[in-house]
């Protein structure tokens, strides 16, 4: 760093492999914070981890993107690193207790992605019910009108959805669903005393009860394939899953063998458990829609993350309440 840097009391900030699309925000920063940014800063031919041994001793806080992990390997690398501000919704990539452990703190996206997010999950639903991907494909591939009818679909309205999951993006997709007409019901941690919605502490009873399981909770030890095979028999063979919060909350394999056996009605995932891997049976059956991780992508979300991601680092270093701590479980 230059003696001009040395000079600068400003806290130093390293923003750690930020995909290139979240570099305009970096300038942003700059107003306030001294910006560390690998990208644009590291030496040639200097490797990641020789970029941040120069320079990590003075790094206070540390903006980082999913799925890039946290961990104690890279905290040891931070001594002074006192609060990580995570760019996502979910900070499965983050080794919460650790940070808390070493007295740092941790924020999330908070309520930036809720809505593009919910948005998104009710598209992937309405995709799966009424075939419009797959419709797509039959008028592009010169099947219509050749090969016959085509069969009909389903209607949203009316069905049974069940949320997993009521937080911030839970209740969008909620508030979304319950205006087309389904009857919402959910699964959470607890019950919540602001979505007037059954409410079923198990997922399978949840399951049992709904056309649609919309899945949208945080993956935790506790979450991890929390639709399991005895989920997806209560759901049963007309039933329908969307998943946009991790692939991990969904045991995949179970879930491609029931779509493949025909016990389970259809999918929609955005996420998968080994993103970017793709299980590939998934690629011939018309019933699933794919998407490849980008319910949280638009350049409004992008907007109101950075909003967000700045009040955290503002809040923090002038000693008021975070906008979006992450509490430890
Ligand atoms: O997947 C994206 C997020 O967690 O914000």
């Amino acid at each position: 760093m230059s003696e001009e840097a040395d000079h600068d009391h400003r806290p130093l900030v390293l923003m750690h492999r930020l995909p290139s699309f979240a570099l305009p925000f970096r300038d942003r920063l700059h107003s306030h914070f001294r910006v560390l940014d690998p990208h644009s800063s590291i030496t040639a031919g200097e490797t990641p981890q020789a970029f941040l041994s120069r320079h990590a001793a003075s790094v206070q806080a540390l903006i980082t993107v999913c799925p890039s992990p946290v961990a104690a390997d890279l905290l040891d690398l931070l001594p002074s690193l006192r609060v990580v501000v995570g760019s996502s919704a979910g900070v499965d990539h983050i080794d919460v207790a650790e940070c808390h452990r070493r007295g740092i703190a941790v924020t999330n996206a908070g309520n930036a992605f809720s809505e593009d997010v919910a948005d998104y999950a009710v598209a992937l639903l309405l995709d799966v019910l009424r075939r419009v991907s797959a419709g797509n494909r039959f008028v592009r591939s010169g099947s219509w009108p050749q090969k016959g009818e085509y069969p009909l679909c389903s209607k949203l309205g009316g069905k049974r959805v069940g949320i997993v999951g009521m937080g911030s993006i839970g209740s969008e997709v909620a508030k979304r669903l319950a205006a087309f007409g389904c009857r919402v019901a959910y699964n959470s941690r607890n019950k919540k005393p602001s979505a007037p919605y059954p409410y079923y502490a198990n997922v399978c009873d949840l399951a049992v009860n709904s056309d649609v399981l919309v899945v949208c909770c945080a993956l935790t030890d506790k979450t991890h394939h929390i639709i399991n095979k005895d989920v997806l028999t209560a759901l049963g063979r007309d039933g329908i899953i969307i998943n946009v919060g991790r692939g991990a909350l969904v045991d995949e394999k179970e879930l491609v063998q029931y779509l493949a056996r025909g016990e389970i009605g259809g999918a929609g995932f955005d996420v998968f458990e080994k993103e970017p891997e793709v299980p590939k049976e998934l690629f011939a059956m018309d019933n699933v829609v794919l998407s490849p991780h980008r319910a949280v992508l638009t350049p409004e979300s992008f907007e109101a993350v950075f909003e967000v991601i700045m009040a955290n680092l503002k809040a923090f270093f002038s000693n008021k309440p975070l906008l979006s701590p992450v509490k430890l479980e």
